[in-house]
Parts: C-alpha cells; structure tokens; sequence
C-alpha cells in the first residue's frame, strides 16, 4: 500500500492551479445517463473517484471516452445493465447518483444502498422520499434499493435536511418528469449549482438555481452539451490552510473564491492576507495563525470538508479554538492521529477543543477517510522531523497529485510503495 514521507521544509511559496471540483464532476458524469447523445466535460479532476464513475458508467453500457487531458466524453446510447453493484458503491459512495437519472430515464433501476463509512452512515431515505413522491415503486431487497416508475410525475417534496446528493438525485430525476418538481429545502452547495447549469445546457428547465427552492420543469427528452466542471472549492481551500501553516505565500490559478466566503473569512481571521480575482486567491501569512472557533453547517457555512483542515491549522495556531462537526457523526479521526504528532485535543462528542502547541513532531500516521488524510498531510509540513502517512488510497479518491502540487511550492514530500 502507498504511502507518503513529508519532510517538514519551511514556507509554501508560489502558484498552485486548482483542479476540477470532484463532488461536482461526480453527479455531472451520472448525468451523462439521462440522454442518448453525448455529454462532453471539461476540467475533470483526474481522480480515482472519477475512474470509479466512469467504469461504472461502462459496466451499465455507456460508452467513456477520456483523453486524459481533463476531457471526458459520455455516450449513454445503449445501456443494458441498470444495475449499480456492492462492489462500487461501497469504495465511492456518490454512485448512488445513478439512481435518480436511471429510473428518470429507463423506468427503473437497481442501486446497492451504501450503509455507513468511515466518516458516520449515509442515509439515503430522502432519496426514496423524494422518488416515491414522484410516482416510483421503491423496495429494498438484499440490500438495493429497487426503484420502478414507467414515468416520474413532477411533485413537490420538502426534504426533511440538507442533503447535497439527496438534492442532486431528485434534481436529476425531475428533468425527464411529467409535470413539475419543486424541491423545498434544496441543497444550496455550489456543486448543486454546477449540476443545475450543465442539466440546463442539456435542456432541462431548472429555475431557482442557487437557492433553497428548485422548480424544475420535466421535459420528454435531453440533449447533449458541453460543460467545464467548477473549481474544487475544497483542494483550493486545503492549500491555502497549508500555506497559512507555513506561513506562506501562494497563488491558486483556476479558483472560485465567490464559492469559498466562508472559508476565506476563516482564514483572513487566522491572520492571512487574502486577496482575490474572479479566479485566482492569493494568500500571505506573516506570522504565527490564531486560533478560530470553527462549525460545519450546509452552504454557505462553514463546510464540513474543511473542518479537519482547520482543526489541523489551529493545533499550531496561538489560543485556543473550538471545532464543532453538525453534519457527520463521526469526522474527528484525525484526532488521535494529530494528538499522535504532538497536537492537544480533547473531544466531547460532536466537540472538540484544540490548544495550539508550539510544533508538531512527525510520526507515522494513518487515516481512514479523504479530508483527514489531507489534514495529516499538512501537519506533516509544518511538523519537526519525517511524517509518514499510511493508506493514502483516501487522499487519491479526491486529490488530484496532491504532492507534485505542493511539491511545485517549496514542500518535500515523496511517495513511497
Ligand atoms: C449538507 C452537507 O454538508 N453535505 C456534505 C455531505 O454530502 P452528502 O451528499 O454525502 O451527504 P448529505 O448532504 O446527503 O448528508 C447531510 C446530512 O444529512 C443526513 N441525511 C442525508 C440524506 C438522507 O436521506 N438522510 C439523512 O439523514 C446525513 O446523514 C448527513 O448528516 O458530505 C459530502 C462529503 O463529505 C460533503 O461534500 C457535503 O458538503
Ligand atoms: C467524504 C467525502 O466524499 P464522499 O462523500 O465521496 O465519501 C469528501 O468529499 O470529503
């Protein structure tokens, strides 16, 4: 299994270029599957999420073609098999995105449930909730979940939370309704957004787009289209709490800081200078960060992707912060790992409470889920002596070659078989 070895090496200095976003590119290529034509994407996130999407698409019959430049083409003319199986959905739980565009178009489908993950369980009843509202026959069986509908009818559904893949399934699957969909209390993430506008380009009648409340009108068909996938809000926001750490000064090239406010307020809290175009960010940090008491809430609060990022931050950071985690039941593993490395925090349920200490020291380290293995990553940067952290099979679900990136700014990072 691959690992990384981080020499701790002084200040991130330079240009990063941030990659597609993967939380959007994931429900954009499941939506290659509601149209016969062919949907071409742009600034796709070479990740392994990514070709476990596109494999998925191709064990169900659409034909992928990518030319690994960031380009994807997906033509779901013939699909055979509307199956999603254990196998996939259990390494990448976005797969249950097919569910909602498979039974829009083809009348049914057959998706393995995805139970719980590292981070806490993955309920999915406001899915179902949704799809029986729309006229679907829903079953589970053997652990699937069986949906049938000869067509979906447009209703209106009031989800009883945020849900960010919950809104992108029934999104998808009111486009080729009859009748009309309002999704009440609809998720507002900016890769809903992007979904939204690229179902748009495809012809599907979606207004709203952006708030809590989305109209969608179905039509009979959709066609193909053309669509850059957005910035990743969440790499972007990864490298600048490293260059913060490091007291650096980076550039990010190809970011969407109008999708980043919070996390940008955060930062500018810490005491970094932050400036910002319509796509490039630009951090500096002069001195040691201070602390900040940080909560994850659904767009536009604080997300909770970036809460071990800034838990990391404040482990070094000069005070005291409190980190509340409200979406996942479980997303403080890093925990034990960065109390490994020298760091001070205490937990209390869905609480934890960080002490800045003067340095981290390195250690090996291991984490079960992506944003925690990022996190250790960047203790590593600022950590005396070598961090080896173990299983970064996570870190590649979501990070397109996190070490060349901050390689290319002053860190010594190698990969290790
Ligand atoms: C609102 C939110 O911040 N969602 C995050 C969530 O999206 P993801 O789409 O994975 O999860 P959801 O947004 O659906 O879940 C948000 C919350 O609602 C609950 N829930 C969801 C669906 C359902 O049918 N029943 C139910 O109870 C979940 O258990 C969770 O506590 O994880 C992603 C990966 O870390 C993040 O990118 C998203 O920002
Ligand atoms: C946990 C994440 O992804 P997933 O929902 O695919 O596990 C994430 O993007 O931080």
């Amino acid at each position: 299994m691959q690992k990384l070895l981080i020499h701790g090496n002084g200040p991130l200095n330079g240009e990063i270029r941030v990659s597609g976003a993967k939380n959007a590119a994931l429900p954009i290529l499941c939506a290659g599957l509601l149209t016969a034509d062919t949907l071409r994407l742009g600034n796709v996130p070479m990740l392994r999420d990514v070709n476990t999407t596109q494999r998925l698409l191709q064990e169900m019959g659409a034909r992928v073609m990518t030319d690994n430049v960031r380009e994807v083409e997906i033509t779901a003319a013939h699909i055979g098999n509307l199956v999603a199986p254990y196998e996939l959905v259990k390494t990448m739980r976005a797969s249950i995105l097919v569910l909602g565009p498979t039974l829009a178009r083809f009348g049914e489908a057959t998706v393995s449930l995805p139970g719980g993950c590292a981070i806490g369980s993955r309920p999915i009843e406001q899915h179902i909730k949704g799809l029986v509202a729309m006229g679907a026959e829903v079953t589970i069986e053997h652990g699937y979940v069986k949906a049938r509908a000869k067509r979906l009818r447009g209703a209106t559904v009031v989800m009883d939370m945020v849900t960010v893949t919950g809104t992108e399934n029934l999104l998808m699957a009111a486009t080729l309704a009859e009748g009309t969909t309002v999704l009440e209390n609809a998720a507002r993430e900016p890769e809903v957004t992007d979904l939204a506008l690229c179902l748009n380009k495809m012809g599907a009648r979606i207004s709203g787009i952006g708030t809590d409340r989305l109209v969608i009108e179905g039509v009979e068909r959709l066609h193909g289209a053309q669509h850059d996938i957005m910035p990743d809000r969440i790499e972007a926001g990864t490298f600048l709490v490293a260059a913060a750490m490091t007291r650096g000064h980076v550039v990010l090239r190809n970011a969407a800081p109008k999708t980043m406010e919070a996390i940008l307020d955060k930062l500018v809290e810490t005491g970094a200078i932050i400036e910002a175009g319509d796509d490039w960010i630009s951090l500096d940090m002069k001195q040691r960060p201070k602390a900040v008491n940080v909560r994850t809430l659904p767009y536009p609060a604080f997300p909770t992707d970036m809460q071990a990022q800034l838990m990391t931050l404040n482990t070094v950071a000069e005070g005291a912060a409190v980190v509340t985690e409200t979406i996942f039941e479980n997303r403080f593993m890093h925990v034990p790992e960065l109390n490994r490395m020298g760091a001070r925090i205490e937990v209390e349920g869905n609480t934890a409470i960080v002490k800045g200490v003067e340095k981290l020291s390195g250690a090996t380290v291991m984490a079960t889920d992506l944003r925690a293995s990022a996190s250790l990553v960047i203790a590593g940067l600022v950590a005396e002596g070598e961090t080896i952290v173990d299983r970064i099979y996570h870190l590649d679900r979501g990070y397109e070659h996190i070490e060349k990136k901050l390689n290319a700014v002053g860190a010594r990072i190698e990969r290790l078989d």
